[in-house]
């Protein structure tokens, strides 16, 4: 949580204006910021500074690892996330690639579940990680990567957190995710959820141990119409005690993962929050 707020607040202090034509908005910006969770020790990185929807930022995780292209089977699964982005992006809207309505494009888990060949064929990349892991193999590359510029135009957003490599010392497994563009306030606090959570799901069906989570953020920025909240409320408060995050044990294997897990499977316990803030969204 410590983290998290002065990262907020180096943003305020140091921060440089920077207009951004995808969204039409000016953004408070700073340059690299390195974040550490430690899943060996249960510190679940969850902000209590105003309430966090924890539940939508695992559902949105699953559905990446789902391989998830219809902002519709995010909702069904626990979260709205997607719906700005699937039905409310003009340049999305325009697009000969979009599949009608809820239509998210080929993001996330899509591209990384089937990673496109030169010779047509697809990759599995998540598969070929949990097979190598649960062999005890790390081969220096177990890199589940979404980042595949040669089909931008065929999503609507390109991937913000596109990278995560695993890497195995001994029975521990760490991993160390990359993020190339943060909105510090709604974004981040569903991605130190869901790097936490990927690190702890992972190591849970390979058979190893979590270690720790290093996670890498390039462009965090706060948006212009989010600058006072974050400035005059949330950064006004104190952080309270953090909760412990428990998943079910009988999760097992990707295919449990991908088949009966429903978010009655998480639990968040001892979570105090501060009240709701709710900040403007830039679609
Ligand atoms: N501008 C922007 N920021 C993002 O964080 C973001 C995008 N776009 N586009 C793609 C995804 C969608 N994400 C989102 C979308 C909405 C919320 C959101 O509205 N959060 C509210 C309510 C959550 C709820 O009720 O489930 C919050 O208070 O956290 C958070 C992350 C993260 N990503
Ligand atoms: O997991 C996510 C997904 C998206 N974001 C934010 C970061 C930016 O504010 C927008 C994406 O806009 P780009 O113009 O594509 O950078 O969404 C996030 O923080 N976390």
């Amino acid at each position: 949580m410590k983290q998290y707020l002065d990262l907020c607040q180096r943003i305020v202090d140091e921060g440089v204006w920077v207009d951004n034509k995808r969204t039409g908005k000016k953004c408070l910006t700073v340059i690299n910021a390195d974040l550490t969770y430690d899943v060996a020790n249960g510190e679940f990185p969850l902000v209590t500074t105003r309430k966090s929807f924890w539940k939508s930022a695992i559902a949105e995780m699953i559905g990446y690892l789902r391989g998830y292209q219809s902002a519709e089977d995010f909702r069904k699964l626990g979260t709205k996330t997607w719906d700005a982005n699937a039905n409310d992006n003009a340049v999305w809207l325009a697009s000969p690639h979009r599949k009608g309505t809820d239509d998210i494009g080929e993001a996330y888990g899509v591209v990384g579940r089937g990673w496109r060949t030169a010779d047509g064929s697809r990759i599995d990349l998540l598969s070929q990680i949990i097979d190598d892991l649960s062999q005890g193999i790390d081969n220096r590359g177990e890199i589940l990567t979404f980042y595949n510029p040669g089909i931008f135009e065929r999503a609507c957003l390109r991937p913000c957190m596109y990278s995560h490599h695993f890497s195995l010392l001994g029975d521990t497994l760490y991993l160390n995710s990359t993020q190339r563009s943060c909105d510090v306030p709604l974004g981040l606090n569903f991605n130190m959820v869901q790097v936490y959570f990927l690190l702890a799901i992972v190591a849970q069906i390979t058979g190893k141990k979590p270690g720790k989570a290093y996670h890498k953020i390039v462009n965090a920025h706060i948006y212009g119409d989010q600058l006072e909240l974050m400035r005059d409320v949330q950064l006004k408060r104190e952080p309270l005690s953090p909760p412990t995050f428990k998943i079910n044990p009988d999760i097992k294997t990707l295919e449990d993962l991908e088949t009966w897990v429903t978010l009655d499977d998480f639990e968040v316990e001892g979570y105090e929050s501060h009240e709701p803030i709710k900040y403007p969204f830039s679609v």
